[in-house]
């Protein structure tokens, strides 16, 4: 999907809502599990009752990954689900992944043209040569990591190197690498106070924001600090929307949360 599609999404439906769709079976409605694959039955239903409220679905793959090749599986009929039915939402395989050129142009194969993404989530720590086999893929992003929301962050990304903090060098690097249009870039919702900086060296790329609802990010301060003229923005909940309810209204749960999230969206949009 182009990014002028996406802004075209956001305008429709007054939301740059992404649901994570992180799966654990210990957490899904027990009647499930007598599905034959319950995780795909969770995520059918979920997307089925959520698809009008968001403009993307983000599945981690480590949830998948995790139940080996029946969770594989899952993760193929989930995109697969989307792409037939709901080829206007825009999708996020939530790998994390990035390594030598040649085996980054594997992994980008995989969520790209197997599977069907529009995107996937890739680590810098390696560099140039490791994020642009990614980048040479038309109608794709590619969603690096900056500055992330967890405590960790602080361990590397906001120290300095040279005077520059390591989240800023990732910003200022990458958009010189080749088809860097193509970028866009994770920062926390929980570090939203970053978010004016962030914007001054890339005033106009997406920003996926997770950390909204469980993690305790305030969606207000993302939207003061990190908006553009085209929204710019897509945040992510994912266990605050799809365990809203963990008995048999669950997907009517999760499209309440969706809608709340999606009418905070909406009067922000109005303003
Ligand atoms: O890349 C991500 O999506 C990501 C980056 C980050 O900095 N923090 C973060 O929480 N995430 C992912 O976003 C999702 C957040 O889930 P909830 O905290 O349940 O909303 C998980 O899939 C995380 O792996």
């Amino acid at each position: 999907m182009t990014t002028n599609q996406l802004i075209n999404q956001i305008k429709k439906k007054q939301s740059f809502l992404c649901i994570g769709l992180d799966v654990d079976l210990n957490k899904i409605p027990k009647h499930l599990l007598k599905e034959e694959d319950p995780i795909f039955a969770f995520n059918k239903a979920i997307i089925d009752a959520t698809h009008h409220l968001c403009v993307a679905y983000k599945p981690n793959t480590a949830f998948y990954e995790a139940y080996g090749i029946k969770g594989w599986r899952s993760l193929e009929k989930t995109i697969n689900y989307l792409n037939k039915n709901h080829p206007e939402i825009y999708t996020i395989a939530d790998a994390k992944r990035g390594d030598i050129g040649n085996t980054s142009t594997m992994y980008a194969k995989a969520f790209f043209e197997d599977l069907g993404f529009d995107s996937v989530t890739v680590a810098p720590y390696m560099g140039k040569d490791s994020v642009e086999p990614f980048l040479t893929f038309k109608d794709k992003h590619t969603i690096l990591l900056a500055l992330t929301s967890n405590q960790g962050a602080y361990d590397f990304q906001t120290k300095t190197i040279d005077g520059v903090e390591v989240y800023k060098e990732v910003l200022k690097t990458s958009k010189t690498w080749k088809n860097s249009e193509n970028l866009m870039y994770v920062v926390g919702a929980t570090k939203a106070e970053y978010l004016a900086e962030i914007r001054q060296i890339i005033p106009e790329n997406f920003l996926l924001v997770p950390g909204v609802g469980a993690q305790g990010g305030n969606l207000q301060d993302v939207c003061k600090y990190g908006m553009t003229d085209d929204v710019g923005l897509l945040i992510n909940s994912s266990r605050g929307i799809i365990y809203a309810s963990q008995s048999e209204d669950f997907a009517e749960a999760a499209a309440n949360k969706a809608l709340a999230l999606q009418a905070e969206m909406k009067d922000i949009l109005a303003k």
